[in-house]
This record gives structure tokens, C-alpha cells and sequence, in this order.
């Protein structure tokens, strides 16, 4: 199981993911977010990540509020590998205009937005498939998910937490998954040790 830990501001975080295993560490760039990073912690936690994973983990910056170009442009500059595009206001076009500047894009949305299903439908390498309010820790109703017939790299997000992501996983059966709130001590204030069993049980699952 591909696990992403997201919303990382410190390098004791990324220590934390990185030793438990992480596939990919995400770095929230959203001024409404709790986990907001500016560019000089951003730029500390991706050096941090390139030191402690190397080419084996996903360094992924993720956006909901700035245009698509600007978005890949800000992520070259800081050395992510990862651009993930987040949310409805992300159209094709949109994944195009981000793809001639950077080259690794996710596509994130949620079911209630009505969005192609399809990994790849943007030209995206992965799909996350989240809550309807990203970063919100807010469950959503992952009944019915396994039939939808999804398949290829996607990673289900919004409300996983180290107790309830092996269930979330057995219903779902996604490819990946992704947390944020669920290893928080509090909004943006990530708990290691959750971090640490939040790996552990997606693994095992
Ligand atoms: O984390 C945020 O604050 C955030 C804000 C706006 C857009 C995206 C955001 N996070 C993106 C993620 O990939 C989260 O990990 C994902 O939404 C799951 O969050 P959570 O339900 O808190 O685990």
C-alpha cells in the first residue's frame, strides 16, 4: 500500500514519515489552510525529504488556490517532484498549462464534484479521490466506492486515521491512501507518533 503523509512543515515530520516508511510527504501551499507553508519552509521541508527519502519518495506540493501555471512554476522552483492539483477549479486546460512548465502532476477531487473517474483523464499520473472539504478530516461515505470500478494509481483521501484506514482500505480497496487531520495533534501540528502508526497500519492492511 502507497501511503502519503500530508501537510508536513517540519523537518522532525518528514523524519517521522520518512522512518515509518512514507511513500510520498505532501506540503500544503493554500493560504486558507491550517498547514499552510511559505516558500522558505516549504523549500526547508523539501530539502529535508530529498536528504531522508531520496529518489524513493514522492516530494508532492499541493495547491487549491493558485493558477495552474503558477502552481507548477512554484513547484519546479522549490524542488518538489509532485504538483497535485487540487479541487474543482482545476480543469483539462488547466493540467495542460501545468504540464509544459512541470512534469509529475496528481489530479484531487472528490465524488460530489461529478469528476472523470478515469486515471488519467487530465493527463494527471495519479488520481486522489478526497472528501468533499479537503483537509477537513471529515469521513465521506465509502460505500459503493468499490464498485465504481476504479483502478490504475489512486489514492483515497479525507478522513483516515491510523484506527480506521485498514478498514477504510478493506471497503475501498484503492491503490494508495492519504492523511492529513488523522496524525494531528491539532489543525497544521502533526503527531509523529500517529504518523508513525498511521504507516504502520496501512501497511499491514
Ligand atoms: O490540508 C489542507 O489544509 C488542504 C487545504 C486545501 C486543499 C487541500 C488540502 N489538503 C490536501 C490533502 O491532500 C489532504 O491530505 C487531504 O485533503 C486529506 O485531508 P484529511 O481529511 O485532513 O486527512
Amino acid at each position: 500500500m502507497y501511503v502519503k503523509v500530508c501537510g508536513l512543515k517540519t523537518v522532525d515530520a518528514v523524519h517521522a514519515a520518512v522512518d515509518a516508511g512514507a511513500d510520498a510527504i505532501g506540503v500544503v501551499m493554500n493560504e486558507n489552510s491550517p498547514r499552510a507553508a511559505s516558500a522558505d519552509v516549504a523549500k526547508t521541508v523539501v530539502d529535508a525529504a530529498r536528504q531522508a527519502g531520496g529518489d524513493r519518495l514522492d516530494i508532492v506540493l499541493v495547491v487549491n488556490d493558485k493558477p495552474a501555471a503558477e502552481a507548477a512554476s512554484l513547484a519546479a522552483d522549490l524542488g518538489f517532484t509532485v504538483l497535485q492539483l487540487h479541487g474543482r477549479r482545476y480543469a483539462a486546460e488547466d493540467f495542460a498549462a501545468a504540464s509544459k512548465v512541470f512534469g509529475t502532476l496528481w489530479r484531487a477531487t472528490s465524488l460530489a464534484h461529478d469528476p472523470p473517474l478515469d486515471v488519467g483523464a487530465y493527463g494527471e499520473r495519479r488520481l486522489l479521490l478526497d472528501a468533499p472539504k479537503p483537509g477537513s478530516g471529515e469521513r465521506w461515505d465509502l460505500s459503493g466506492l468499490a464498485d465504481l470500478g476504479l483502478s490504475g494509481e489512486w489514492l483515497l483521501a479525507g478522513g483516515l486515521n491510523p484506527d480506521n484506514v485498514a478498514d477504510a482500505i478493506a471497503q475501498a480497496r484503492p491503490w494508495g491512501v492519504d492523511v492529513s487531520s488523522g496524525v494531528e495533534s491539532a489543525p497544521g501540528v502533526k503527531d509523529l507518533d500517529a504518523i508513525a502508526r498511521f504507516i504502520a497500519a496501512a501497511k499491514e492492511a
